[in-house]
């Protein structure tokens, strides 16, 4: 999918990933590009502006926590105003597993409630024109860093729902599909709680290895949303950007 002329809604789009994410979608010459966040940083609306100025940049204050009716109206409104959206960002996410409720309930529950929010205005059955889900997922979903569990076990969650609902594209006429980022340097993963203080030196372990900058992390994620590929698993590690075969071990056959 070209993005030029695209609409795009980024939740997240002011955390360290997110920001450099949004400059490399506003070079694609993005149409809208609408930040939604907790964070309330208009130095870093004004640094995406000043990557290309014909993008209309826009930011809301968004909590993923909050009611499903709450992130219904939100989308309503934004699509009274641009009438279409064609991507939808879901990047939420902390890593703090002495934070348990909270990091289910921001990193799964609150994508999964913003997704179902969204689903209305898309779905082909009410007439929707469909749209495309970029959720973000982590290699961790994969594969987990089993010193922080319930966070991995949270972008485990957001993999799973995201493949379900590639697969249920054919219905609702709405594609899905997850970005995945290695270990990536941002302030998220500079120090963090383990599990039960299993590993109080989680992080500085961690970070003993290669790890890549928000800027690969950036290029790869803005390439996989041009791909706009349904059901796509993307490991967007060490600046690479790399397509993940699942097995399949049992079928549901329906
Ligand atoms: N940094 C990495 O190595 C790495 C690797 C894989 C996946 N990820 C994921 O990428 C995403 C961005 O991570 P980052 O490293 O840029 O960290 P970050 O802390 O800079 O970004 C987190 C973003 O989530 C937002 N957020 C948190 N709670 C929220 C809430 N309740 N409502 C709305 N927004 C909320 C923050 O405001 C921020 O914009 C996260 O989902 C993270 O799990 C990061
Ligand atoms: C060190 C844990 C890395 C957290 C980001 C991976 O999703």
């Amino acid at each position: 999918m070209g993005l030029a002329n695209k609409t795009i809604v980024f939740v997240a789009g002011l955390g360290c990933i997110g920001k450099d994410t949004c400059k490399a979608l506003v070079k694609r010459n993005v149409k809208n590009l609408i930040i939604l966040d907790r964070l309330d940083k208009p130095e870093i609306i004004d640094e995406i502006k000043k990557v290309n100025p014909k993008t209309n940049v826009t930011y809301q204050s968004y909590d993923v926590m909050a009611p499903v009716s709450e992130s219904c109206k939100t989308l309503a409104k934004i699509f009274a105003k641009y009438k279409k959206v064609d991507v939808l960002v879901n990047g939420a996410g902390i890593l703090d597993d002495h934070a348990i409720e909270k990091t289910i309930a921001i990193n799964f529950t609150g994508l999964v409630n913003t997704t179902t929010a969204i689903m209305p205005f898309w779905d082909i059955r009410n007439g929707g024109p469909g749209g495309s889900l970029c959720n973000i997922g982590s290699v961790t979903g994969f594969n987990a860093i089993y010193q922080v569990p319930v966070y991995s076990a949270s972008k485990a969650a957001v993999v799973s729902f995201t493949q379900s609902l590639a697969k249920l594209s054919k219905i609702t006429g709405v594609k899905a599909y997850t970005v995945n980022p290695g270990i990536t340097a941002t302030s998220l993963v500079q120090s963090f709680n383990s599990w039960l203080d299993v590993e109080p030196c989680v992080a500085q372990k961690l970070l003993e290895h290669p790890t890549q900058t928000t800027e690969q992390c950036a290029e790869s994620f803005a390439k996989a949303i041009e791909r706009d590929e349904n059901g796509a698993l993307w490991k967007m590690d060490l600046g690479t950007l790399e397509p993940i075969k699942w097995d399949i071990y049992w079928d549901s056959h329906i």
